[in-house]
């Protein structure tokens, strides 16, 4: 079986939202000091790089990440390219055939890994939930930081993929990846308060 990492590297130049938290990661003690071991430290944005929000992101009263199951981030997923798109709507995924995967990548080709963060992204119109739902798909990765406009205070989308019990998957890097059927890992940690977590998400398939 071939592996393709489709998760953003977490380091000091790792974009983040306007005026969240920075990334930071720095020794709470080094070799020196300890004369054994080299201990780190991280302080981060739970949405920053390749990452799951939890309901709790933008319903108060939604789940936090340790009330999530884990079977929504394992398992068979289809990479669409979208690349041609400014919105993503259940019309344009009429288009294709998904293939019975209950995982859904979308491939916009916009935010590559290096960039800065990026100033528009395509977005998820809340039509594609329900029609994404009907086909048996609970979960939506996409490769840009938000499935809404990046000035989206309703954050529309996010509500109708939660509504349609569709979970997300944020700020995949999927440049060079061939659209098709993949099985994906993408395991958020057992954060217990946590509106959001950091994942390392892979892709494997045969050849
Ligand atoms: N919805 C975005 C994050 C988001 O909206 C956000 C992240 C950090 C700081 C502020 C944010 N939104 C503010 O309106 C996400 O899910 O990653
Ligand atoms: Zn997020
Ligand atoms: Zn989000």
């Amino acid at each position: 079986m071939k592996m393709i990492d489709v998760s953003r590297r977490l380091g000091p130049d790792t974009p983040v939202w306007p005026g969240d938290t920075p990334y930071r990661y720095q020794l709470s003690w080094s070799m020196e000091e300890t004369g054994s071991v080299n201990v780190g430290q991280v302080e981060m944005s739970v949405h920053t790089g390749t990452h799951v929000d939890a309901p709790y992101h933008f319903d108060s009263n939604g789940e936090k990440m340790i009330d999530l199951p884990l079977d929504i981030y394992m398992g068979k997923a289809i990479v669409l390219d979208v690349s041609n798109a400014t919105e993503v709507t259940a019309s344009l995924l009429e288009g294709f055939s998904l293939d019975g995967a209950e995982r859904v990548l979308l491939k916009t080709d916009t935010w590559k890994e290096g960039e800065p963060f990026p100033e528009t992204i395509p977005s998820i119109h809340p039509d594609a939930a329900s029609y994404l739902a009907s086909h048996g798909v609970r979960l939506l990765g996409v490769d840009v930081p938000s499935v809404d406009p990046l000035d989206s205070k309703e954050l529309a989308a996010h509500h109708a993929l939660h509504t349609h019990s569709i979970h997300i998957l944020e700020g995949l890097n999927l440049e060079g990846v061939t659209p098709g059927l993949y099985e994906l890992t993408a395991l958020p940690l057992p954060i217990v308060e946590g509106d959001g977590s950091p994942v390392r998400a892979v892709l494997r398939y045969y050849e």
